[in-house]
């Protein structure tokens, strides 16, 4: 299959968006597809000026009619800014696949469709949500009576990453409007284009000037570091590396702003002997090369029961031999290009380490060879390790590809151990058919979320984040409306 270059043009000039208007700059940086090395477009970089007219604007929105809506008014608002998405659904495919090189049908079933979820979710939620009151008579006789009241906080910077641009951005953007808060938003540089798409639809929506704001930008020394050190901003949320949270948490200490963080993680998937063999494999498959390992939650340590160890080696080698790596388009793809060039080096040193510190690579390790455009892409093999001990680095640093290292166990005390000995605690998989098991094994792991006999799988309801280095705070639900508000206790004497 022969692809015009670039595959496909980014749909939108990416510019900033600020105060209701689409803004260009004087200096600007590429955008480059990742499939094949190409410029897809400009992207017109906020400068610390710009920084601070999108702050003031968002300030001033909230005296405006968006700080007069009521919850109800905003949930209308919020849904219409589904439906523009959902409008323009195929648009936003394309930018996140021009952006990522991921393959379309994830961006379909994934990035987009969650795009709007996020909306609708939070939407109702914020509507719905109520909140708590008490009656008490006190020792000496007093009648009294509380209540709370959920308030905005204000202003809330948001820093998105490039691995679900759409997905990630939205999953903070829906719910700090929903409780009235008015937002400006600092997208990777990787990944402006959905963005972009998402300003105009708030525009397109009539969402008023200055509720929401789009910066381009870098993070030190640019649009990100400016907003986040910005003292107007009352609430930052970030999603991305540790090391990145640990320096925006410094800047956020400044004030004492709300800070909400999901981090990085180095996440385990636990196979036992008694699992559904077939399931088991397919679930770790998905686990370790969704969006060529990406995501946060990916399992990048298999533990697998000694008795099967062998046997699930040689099945998961086949189908990761099996997956098909290639344009976003080609019917039956599984896994797309990595991010960029930069990330591929990263992903390929610890390629290299690995076989340094003696993993056996059961697969993959190198670079495919298409013999066309894509190989001046950010394309990896997905790789299998066995064989490092527990305290090899490609065992406890996130090396965030498509890679998993699988080593075998003997006893539940002794994985479970194995999988807490981690610095970072965010998700972790369990496949068995022992139900007693599934539950022990699940809840002992220090982590924020844990799967059962599957992985991924989202009710946006629950509560979302890390453990340890792998975040602060929890999102989702009734979670990202106590973060995003300032909840008041009210106090009577009856
Ligand atoms: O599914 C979600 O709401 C979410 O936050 C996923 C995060 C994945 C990070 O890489």
């Amino acid at each position: 299959m022969s692809h015009a270059v670039p595959w496909p043009v980014s749909l939108s000039p990416t510019r900033n968006y600020v105060d209701g208007q689409f803004v260009t700059t004087a200096k600007t940086f590429p955008n480059i597809c990742p499939i094949n090395g190409v410029k897809l477009a400009d992207v017109h970089e906020a400068d610390a000026g710009l920084v601070d007219r999108a702050v003031h604007a968002a300030r001033q929105a909230l005296s405006g009619p968006w700080g007069r809506m009521s919850p109800a008014e905003r949930s209308a608002v919020l849904h219409k800014v589904a439906d523009g998405i959902e409008r323009r659904f195929e648009d936003f495919v394309a930018a996140e696949v021009s952006d990522t090189g991921r393959p379309v049908a994830q961006a379909r079933t994934l990035d987009v469709y969650r795009g709007v979820a996020n909306f609708r979710t939070f939407a109702d939620l914020a509507r719905l949500a109520g909140g708590e009151t008490f009656d008490m008579r006190t020792a000496d006789g007093q009648d009294i009576m509380n209540y709370t009241v959920r308030k905005p906080h204000g202003v809330v910077g948001i820093i998105s990453p490039w691995n679900l641009p759409l997905l990630l951005l939205t999953w903070k953007v829906a719910p700090a409007l929903a409780c009235g808060n008015t937002v400006v938003v600092k997208p990777s540089e990787e990944t402006p284009s959905s963005a972009t798409l998402l300003a105009e639809v708030m525009h397109e929506a009539g969402v008023p000037p200055g509720v929401f704001n789009l910066l381009h930008g870098f993070g030190p020394d640019s649009a990100g570091e400016f907003l986040t050190r910005h003292p107007e901003l009352d609430a930052i949320t970030f999603t991305g590396e540790s090391r990145t949270g640990s320096t925006i948490m410094k800047a956020a200490a400044e004030g004492v702003r709300e800070v909400s963080f999901e981090l990085g993680g180095k996440n385990a998937a636990v196979v036992f002997a008694d699992a559904d063999f077939d399931e088991a494999v397919a679930g770790v498959i998905r686990s370790s090369f969704t969006n060529s390992g990406q995501v946060c939650l990916c399992s990048e340590r298999v533990y697998v029961e000694r008795s099967i160890f062998d046997r699930f080696v040689a099945a998961l080698k086949e189908k990761t031999e099996a997956l098909k790596i290639g344009y976003p388009d080609e019917d039956g793809v599984n896994m797309g290009s990595l991010i960029s060039h930069g990330h591929r080096d990263k992903v390929l040193s610890y390629f290299k380490l690995a076989v340094e510190e003696g993993a056996t690579v059961v697969t993959g390790g190198g670079v495919p060879h298409f013999g066309d455009e894509r190989d001046q892409g950010a394309f990896v093999q997905p790789t299998i390790w066995t064989g490092l001990p527990d305290t090899a680095r490609c065992v406890r640093e996130e090396v965030f590809g498509p890679v998993c290292h699988i080593a075998p166990f003997d006893t539940e005390e002794e994985v479970i151990a194995r999988v807490n000995d981690s610095p970072y605690g965010l998700a972790a998989c369990v496949w068995t058919t022992n139900l007693k098991r599934a539950h022990n094994v699940s809840r002992q792991f220090r982590v924020g979320i844990a799967w059962v006999n599957t992985w991924f799988l989202r009710d946006l309801r629950t509560p979302f984040g890390g453990a340890k280095l792998s975040g602060l705070g929890r999102e989702g639900g009734r979670h990202s409306l106590d973060f995003y508000s300032e909840i008041s206790n009210i106090c009577i004497r009856l």
